[in-house]
């Protein structure tokens, strides 16, 4: 599995309108997550554009959630998929949210630079799962995820949002 096979939203949601990872919206992120061929993390690279600036040669921190984010969630999927041996695209879908992102900004992030996202699940793949997530500018560590994702019926969700 590497970055030039389809990433795990193009195979599983191709459809998708998220802002950050939805491959069917006209101007969003489209973040792209894989898995690495360790076969334990699931990469995603990013440059984010100029427009994205938070200081005179730094990334605005939100963009840097909102990359976490969804690679993270990512990352929760690929796992659960995999833990029920099966492909991502594989029916019936497989959908987490995200019921907490944790982030700590380690370093300042540069503009004009390609990132790289390595993240993992820590413990056990269940409804509610821990992925950490570390963000990297060449060397340089970044920022740092710790979120948690829990695995819901859209349908429900659906509801619950028109009450
Ligand atoms: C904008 C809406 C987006 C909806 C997306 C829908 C589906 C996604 C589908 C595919 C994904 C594809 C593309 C999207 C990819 C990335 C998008 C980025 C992700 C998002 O942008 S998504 C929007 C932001 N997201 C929300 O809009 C969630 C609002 N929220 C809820 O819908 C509920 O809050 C829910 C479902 C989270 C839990 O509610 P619930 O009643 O179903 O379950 P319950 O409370 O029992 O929790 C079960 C276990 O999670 C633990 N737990 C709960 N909350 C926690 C917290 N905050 N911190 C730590 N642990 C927590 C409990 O402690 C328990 O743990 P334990 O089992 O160990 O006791």
């Amino acid at each position: 599995m590497t970055s030039d096979s389809p990433a795990i939203q193009d195979l599983a949601h191709a459809e998708g309108i998220c802002y950050g990872c939805g491959p069917a919206h006209p101007t969003g992120l489209h973040i792209k997550s894989h898995w690495h061929e360790d076969g334990v993390h699931v990469v995603a690279r990013f440059t984010p554009s100029d427009e994205f600036v938070g200081w005179p040669g730094l990334l605005y921190g939100g963009l840097l959630a909102m990359l976490v984010d969804c690679h993270s969630n990512w990352t929760a999927m690929a796992y659960h998929y995999r833990a029920q041996g099966r492909a991502p695209g594989t029916l019936p879908a497989i959908h987490c949210v995200t019921a907490h992102l944790g982030l700590d900004y380690v370093k300042p992030t540069p503009l004009g630079r390609a990132l790289t996202l390595t993240a993992r699940v820590e413990g056990e793949v269940a409804r509610k799962t821990r992925v950490l997530c570390e963000v990297h500018a060449g060397d340089v560590l970044t920022a740092r995820g710790d979120s948690i994702f829990v695995q819901v019926d859209v349908d429900k969700l659906g509801s619950a949002a028109q009450a």
